[in-house]
């Protein structure tokens, strides 16, 4: 069985744990014990696989800072990065956990799929039921996840039950399809390693023939 570890990443009260529980219970539960950090796990079933998935939850107020966060970094297959579309101090907070993600991943690969950290990404501007009071344009978040080469979308952990199962769901398929790339770059396939060996042995002789 495949273990998969997602961190979900961002300033306090941005709705982090909410974003969890909702994924791992489809409800919505108003207020969060927050003292301790988390990790929860869940069983999902992929294209016939079965996987455990480890999210950890961060508490904001114990593990601030820049080598706790590295630390997040280090831990995680996948991220989900999450501000609060209705203020703005939080998107600038998630847009320092992007720069970090990339000064700790700096050779990171820039092959379809993944983020500039290197692993799967997706910025996720939460409480979009709040949009009447929103500090943080959609476009912004945009260009961000651009310049990051990360996913994104805005959504309400209040309210979307269904697009925050997608988002994780997204996220977990991604870190499979990176790491069944990584496991083929690592193996050459079998037909191909043979022909390979094949043209080593004998090319050469034919040539001198
Ligand atoms: N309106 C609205 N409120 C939300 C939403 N998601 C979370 N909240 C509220 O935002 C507050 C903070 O949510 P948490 O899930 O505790 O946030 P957190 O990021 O885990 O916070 P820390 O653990 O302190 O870092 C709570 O009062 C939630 O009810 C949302 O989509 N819409």
């Amino acid at each position: 069985m495949n273990d998969i570890k997602l961190a979900v990443l961002g300033s306090e009260g941005v709705g982090k744990s909410a974003l969890i529980v909702r994924f791992l219970t489809r409800r919505f539960i108003g207020e969060y014990a927050s003292l301790t950090e988390c990790i929860y796990r869940k069983r999902l079933t992929l294209d016939g696989r079965q996987l455990n998935v480890e999210l950890y939850d961060p508490c904001s107020q114990v593990c601030a800072g820049k080598s706790a966060l590295s630390d997040q970094i280090h831990w995680g297959d996948g991220f989900l990065v999450i501000y609060d579309i209705s203020d703005r101090s939080s998107f600038q907070a998630a847009k320092n956990i992007l720069h970090l993600m990339r000064e700790t991943h700096p050779g990171a690969s820039k092959r379809d799929g993944e983020a500039a950290a290197g692993r799967p990404v997706v910025l996720v501007g939460n409480k979009q039921d709040l949009c009447h009071m929103r500090e943080v344009d959609h476009e912004e978040g945009q260009r961000l996840a651009a310049d990051h080469r990360c996913g994104f979308l805005e959504l309400s952990a209040a309210e979307h039950s269904q697009e925050v199962a997608l988002v994780f769901s997204k996220v977990v398929q991604s870190v499979c399809a990176g790491n069944k790339a990584k496991e083929r770059r690592r193996r050459p396939s079998g037909s191909k390693s043979m022909a390979k060996l094949i043209n080593n042995v004998f090319g050469k002789r034919r040539k001198s023939v």
